[in-house]
């Protein structure tokens, strides 16, 4: 008999539900059933699997704020994040539905060498086989939609493990898209305890594993996967530059809605600001008035803007942050208040560009500021990171634009806009430990394909 786990909901410690781990036995019997989904996929069309994920995205559409609550239950999103998540989610799948069409090849002539003949080279694209896809707890859905959808668009069969807080909301999510048509023996749904998973990643029957979370999880997948195919979508560390030229409002618009919202729980958060001197005390001086006017509470009601994060421990983890970069010497602008799961809004200052909130990844709705007058100083500072995913930058400067997007550490800057800046079609991911390959609709496909090339 399986261990069983119960979940809460973060902001009231309501129970959600008992559910039971998916035992190594079940494990191994669903990765038989996907096995036989390789021969399912072979036999379907791009036509069919197109027209299946056009019905999961009105199914997702029809259900959404039944999901957005269910998400907000189970991690304490404030609804109207959870809200954007379902829009998110319904226009990946549109966009997974589009490119299941488009996987188109190329034909090559062999001639283009000496003595290589008069061949014709036909490539194509063909699915890896079975995809493990792991998600984290933050875009329960969107996130699940991001791999399952162009691994099944690709031809895949998929074995998909969400964090275990998101239970009920992968359940939901698995049982609409076998009703949209995705077969049962393409798609399943597991939960193994935590010591089966370096079996499970080893597993022989596994081609690709599809991941996004942190740093720790995904070196234990690396470590585990052999020669497997991975794409990993890790954390982040991300900087918002403000120049003396920018636009102030903008920014501070950006800089709550990529820090503080989701309680600052996302991997392309505004995590540093960089503030120009010229205009640094206008910026911080709104930047505290709108902060202050933010709602702290219930993530359940519409007014609520910051609810709590994930659990204590990522409460604490984040006080953790802000108390050293304290000790270090940063001082206090608004917030550094805590309760229970509860994580206040913080903006500190004259923070040491070596304490951890600045180098590591701070989970939480914490925003050190930095003050700079001189742009050559703040790139060292700003890489000084493991992470490399995204950044942002206010400014009508092309040529600083175009000179940070050579020499900065990451895989997408945004102009007059925040790191946070993403669209579901767009590429996404990171350099360095921010992770490997690319997400965005039709990046993903390629990911979880491989070139099969026919010679006539
Ligand atoms: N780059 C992105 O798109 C992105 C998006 C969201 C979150 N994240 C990152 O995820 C982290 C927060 O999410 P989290 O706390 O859920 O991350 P986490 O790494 O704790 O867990 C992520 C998932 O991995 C699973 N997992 C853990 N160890 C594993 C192992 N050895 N083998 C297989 N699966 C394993 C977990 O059960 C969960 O499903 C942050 O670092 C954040 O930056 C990145
Ligand atoms: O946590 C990051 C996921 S997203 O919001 O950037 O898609």
């Amino acid at each position: 008999m399986s261990q069983t786990y119960s979940l809460v909901n973060p902001y009231n410690n309501e129970p959600i539900g008992e559910y039971q781990y998916t035992s190594w036995d079940q494990v191994e019997q669903k990765l038989a059933l996907l096995k036989t989904g390789h021969k399912t996929q072979r036999d379907s069309s791009a036509f069919e699997r197109a027209n299946v994920l056009a019905r999961l995205a009105e199914l997702l559409k029809e259900h959404s704020e039944d999901l957005a609550q269910l998400i907000t239950r189970e991690t304490g999103k404030t609804i109207s994040d959870s809200r954007v998540e379902m829009m998110r989610a319904v226009n990946a799948t549109i966009a997974c539905s589009e490119e299941a069409r488009q996987i188109t090849g190329e034909a090559l002539d062999s001639d283009a060498y000496a003595s290589m003949g008069k061949k014709i080279g036909i490539v194509c694209w063909r699915p890896l086989g079975t995809i493990f896809c792991i998600t984290p707890f933050n875009f329960p859905i969107n996130i699940a939609i991001h791999k399952i959808g162009p691994a099944y668009a690709a031809g895949n069969s998929v074995l998909f493990k969400p964090g275990p807080q998101n239970t009920a909301t992968a359940r939901r999510l698995v049982e609409l898209c076998h009703e949209a048509g995705i077969p049962e023996n393409v798609l399943q749904f597991c939960m193994p305890e935590m010591k089966e998973l370096d079996r499970l990643n080893a597993h022989p029957d596994i081609h690709a594993i599809n991941f996004t979370g942190g740093t720790a999880a995904a070196n234990a997948i690396a470590a585990a996967a052999g020669y497997k195919k991975l794409l990993l979508e890790l954390g982040g560390n991300d900087p918002l530059i403000v120049m003396d030229d920018a636009d102030l409002e903008g920014a501070v618009k950006a800089a709550i809605n990529q820090r503080f919202a989701t309680a600052g729980q996302r991997c392309t958060a505004a995590k540093r600001l960089f503030v120009h001197e010229k205009v640094y005390d206008a910026f911080r001086d709104l930047l505290v008035e709108k902060s202050s006017e933010l709602v702290v509470g219930d993530p359940a009601k519409d007014e609520t803007f910051i609810g709590p994060l994930i659990h204590q421990g990522a409460a604490d983890q984040v006080r953790g942050f802000i108390e050293d970069a304290i000790e270090r010497g940063a001082t206090v602008a608004m917030g550094n208040q805590y309760e229970g799961a509860f994580v206040y809004p913080t903006i500190l200052e004259n923070v040491d560009p070596e304490c951890e909130l600045m180098v590591e990844e701070a989970f939480g709705p914490v925003m050190p500021l930095f003050k700079f007058d001189d742009v050559d100083a703040i790139i060292p500072i700003i890489n000084n990171t493991a992470y490399g995913l995204q950044g942002g930058i206010f400014t009508n400067n092309l040529a600083l634009i175009r000179r940070l997007f050579e020499e900065l550490d990451v895989g997408t800057l945004a102009a007059n806009d925040g790191p946070g800046f993403r669209t579901e079609h767009f590429p996404f991911g990171g350099v360095k430990e921010s992770g490997v390959g690319r997400e965005g609709i039709k990046y993903a496909i390629r990911e979880m394909s491989f070139t099969k090339t026919l010679v006539l």
